[in-house]
């Protein structure tokens, strides 16, 4: 996978360079390349905002600049075996669709991801719509807060999509089980985890996990990932089909 991050900031994804994210880069299954968004300015101040028209507080980002620095990326990054080739380009905003595991596992289906994050008010609509036209332009939420600008966001998506890449994660099987995961964890909560010892501080771990019977361990592990989902996040219940509801139910 390819990912283009386009940013006022790029030495705000130094992050990127380490862990699972690191090495998947220094293994080539992720090519993560940075662009300087004032590399496009051409004015001495290399400005990129301006005032907001309608007034109001705060500056907007230039539609120019961006404009520029977008077709010039996307000039650059097409692969010479696919010359028509277009990235999927996400935009992170308060404003935008919730960011969720299910939309971590379609990105990761992506060639190549291009991020537009934004300082300031926000960029100018009229970027969002000139690439809607041309490219599958996604505005993203990462959660109903506001940050400073797009970029923690950014590294919070490519983390989580980086993770889902072949070969990322150690044990391909703990996709399978994170907290939301399609399938049997769909809106469900991962449940408690405990290493050695077994004692710790007087605390013991669940005796079952000791039991060696896998069956009930499964069955333990998912009645704890509903009693956690019911305490912290009781809405999601909400959302489990009969199915998923009448396999809970059944005992083993
Ligand atoms: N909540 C968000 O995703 C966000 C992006 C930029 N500021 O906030």
């Amino acid at each position: 996978m390819r990912v283009d991050i386009i940013s006022i900031f790029p030495e705000y994804f130094a992050p990127l360079d380490v862990s699972l994210v690191g090495k998947a880069r220094e293994r080539g299954t992720l090519d993560i390349r940075l662009h300087q968004l004032r590399d496009w300015t051409r004015d001495v101040h290399k400005t990129v905002d301006d005032t907001p028209y309608g007034g109001g507080p705060g500056m907007v980002m230039k539609p120019e600049i961006w404009g520029e620095a977008i077709d010039a990326v996307v000039e650059q990054g097409r692969p010479e075996a696919d010359p028509a080739a277009l990235p999927r380009m996400i935009v992170p905003t308060p404003s935008g669709r919730p960011f969720t595991q299910e939309v971590a596992l379609d990105y990761a289906k992506e060639p190549w991801l291009l991020f537009t994050p934004a300082r300031y008010e926000g960029i100018d609509s009229r970027v969002m719509a000139e690439y809607g036209s041309r490219l599958r332009v996604d505005e993203v939420s990462i959660g109903d807060y506001v940050l400073a600008g797009g970029e923690a966001a950014v590294l919070v998506i490519v983390e989580a999509v980086g993770r889902l890449l072949p070969g990322v994660l150690g044990n391909a099987c703990s996709v399978a089980d994170d907290s939301f995961a399609p399938g049997a964890m769909a809106n469900l909560l991962e449940g408690p985890v405990y290493t050695k010892p077994p004692v710790w501080r007087g605390h013991e771990v669940p005796e079952i996990l000791l039991s060696g019977h896998h069956g009930k361990i499964a069955r333990w592990r998912r009645d704890e990932a509903f009693r956690r989902t019911s305490d912290k996040r009781p809405e999601l219940l909400a959302r489990l089909d009969s199915d998923a509801l009448d396999a809970h139910d059944r005992r083993v």
